[in-house]
């Protein structure tokens, strides 16, 4: 049997973010992951000459803990961010718009572009700013928030059906995961409000240069190594037992540890399973499926790094021909990755069948597609990819302390009022660490009051 200082339980990003924040502060870390590589939830593979993301992921620059992470991990001339959030908008059969902030204050910051986006009539877009305003002005303090639906919220604000998809849509859906009538107001105000309507560069997007695994999974793991912590891949831990000095860890059937504290960054259920005394309500939080479809083609149609759809189900398509690789192996085709949130009804669908379904919108956006010649086709599914942020889930995600001492919780679905985000998870996992560090009265190794050691590279900022 062997004592570690803190086991953290789980390597997704909150996990990452936990494991090396209590390394740099001096303890003695062990990181389990079931999985054969690190990143969790952002993860990339193999196929053919592509190196495929799970996912399309975006971050924005609001998202400051998720951004010193990539600077702890040396990895953000991997990122690219934008100057200015600059979205090019299509909608089937209404033609193409520009979302292009400015360099005013916010709410003025979009004054100019709202003023030419012309997906919107001058009355809807009159309508749009009252309610942007009134969205502004909520507070998020106000538990009663989170037991009201945005979609509720947005008909009592008189915005209608078009309004609804080309404005409140385009980011909603993406970082909700879930149609606005599903949506808890509390989230989808946490959303508008640090995104879109206090700082006027908030919402510059941006996304990964290189496959994600390489940027959060292999640097991960590089970092954690450099900071003396031991990262075991493929290793699930089966059971965590609290006991009188600590706990007992019982690994892949055979092996058992103890370790003074835990850190469980594992999903709700998963937590919940593992040590039922952190109480009800991981439990009940729902999930909801994102789904992605890839398509490479032997020329170039999108001549945008990105482009959002309206009034389809194609909400955000990603030229990802550099990061995967193709541009080198196949010069001149282009890959496509076209992402669906909220993809309930997608989900469980063949892949013929979603190419049939999605083409006509495809060639609608894409002037040049009919042209080209389809190389590859095939979709990811990510039927877990988010917690549900539906009205009144917010009771059901737990704080990073526990009842049960020395035991800590981190995960997006975890207390952090932030929607299953990357984000979300650094934050968390911020969180956790912070509170393992003021839980512990004593540094383990070496007898010392907690915080007297030499203070490595500081970590990620709360
Ligand atoms: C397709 C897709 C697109 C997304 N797009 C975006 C986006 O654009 N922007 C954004 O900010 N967010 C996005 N997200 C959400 C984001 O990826 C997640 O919120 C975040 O990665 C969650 O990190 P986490 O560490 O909380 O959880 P996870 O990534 O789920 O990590 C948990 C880890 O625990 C491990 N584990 C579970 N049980 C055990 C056990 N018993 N023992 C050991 N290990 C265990 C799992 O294998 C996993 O690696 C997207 C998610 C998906 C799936």
């Amino acid at each position: 049997m062997t004592r570690q200082d803190v086991a953290v339980v789980g390597g997704g990003l909150a996990g990452i973010t936990a494991a090396l924040r209590l390394a740099d502060a001096g303890r003695t870390v062990t990181l389990f992951e079931a999985k054969p590589w690190l990143g969790g939830l952002t993860h990339s593979f193999r196929r053919g000459e592509l190196d495929v993301d799970n996912g399309q992921h975006v971050f924005l620059r609001c998202c400051t803990a998720y951004r010193s992470l990539l600077d702890r991990l040396g990895v953000t001339e991997q990122t690219h961010l934008q100057e200015r959030l600059d979205i090019a908008v299509r909608q089937p059969g209404a033609g193409a718009a520009r979302l292009r902030r400015n360099g005013l204050p916010a709410p003025l910051h979009l004054g100019g572009a709202l003023f030419g986006y012309g997906l919107l009539n001058p009355m809807q877009r009159l309508r749009f700013t009252k309610a942007a305003l009134a969205m502004k002005a909520l507070d998020r303090a106000d538990p009663a928030l989170d037991g009201r639906s945005f979609g509720d919220w947005l008909r009592e604000q008189g915005q209608d059906a078009q309004t609804v998809r080309a404005m409140w849509d385009l980011v909603g859906l993406a970082t909700l995961n879930v149609p606005a009538d599903e949506a808890s107001l509390a989230l989808a105000a946490m959303v508008f409000q640090v995104g879109l309507l206090t700082d006027n560069d908030a919402a510059d997007i941006g996304w990964s240069r290189v496959p994600l695994r390489r940027l959060h999974g292999d640097a991960g793991e590089r970092a954690l190594a450099g900071a003396g912590a031991t990262v075991r891949t493929g290793t699930r831990v089966d059971a965590v037992l609290p006991g009188k000095n600590g706990f007992t860890l019982r690994v892949r059937d055979d092996e058992e540890l103890t370790a003074a504290q835990v850190v469980l960054a594992v999903p709700p259920a998963a937590a919940h399973k593992l040590v039922p005394e952190i109480g009800s309500g991981p439990e009940h939080l729902g999930t909801s499926p994102i789904v992605n479809v890839h398509l490479v083609v032997d020329r170039p149609v999108l001549d945008e790094p990105f482009v959002a759809g309206v009034g389809t189900p194609i909400q955000w398509v990603f030229d990802r021909t550099e990061s995967s690789g193709l541009a080198a192996s196949r010069p001149g085709a282009q890959y496509l990755a076209v992402s669906l949130s909220a993809a309930a009804e997608f989900v469980d669908l063949p892949v013929a069948k979603l190419r049939d379904l999605l083409f006509p919108d495809l060639e609608a956006l894409f002037p040049e597609l009919p042209e080209a010649t389809v190389v590859d086709f095939f979709v990811t599914r990510e039927r877990t990819a988010t917690f549900r942020g539906s009205p009144g889930s917010q009771e059901f995600r737990l704080p990073a302390r526990t009842p049960v001492t020395d035991l800590f919780l981190a995960g997006a679905w975890t207390d952090t009022g932030w929607p299953a985000t990357m984000e979300g998870a650094v934050r968390s996992g911020d969180t956790a660490a912070d509170a393992a560090l003021g839980a512990s009265t004593v540094d383990i190794r070496a007898g010392r009051p907690a915080g007297a050691g030499p203070q490595r590279r500081q970590g990620v900022p709360a």
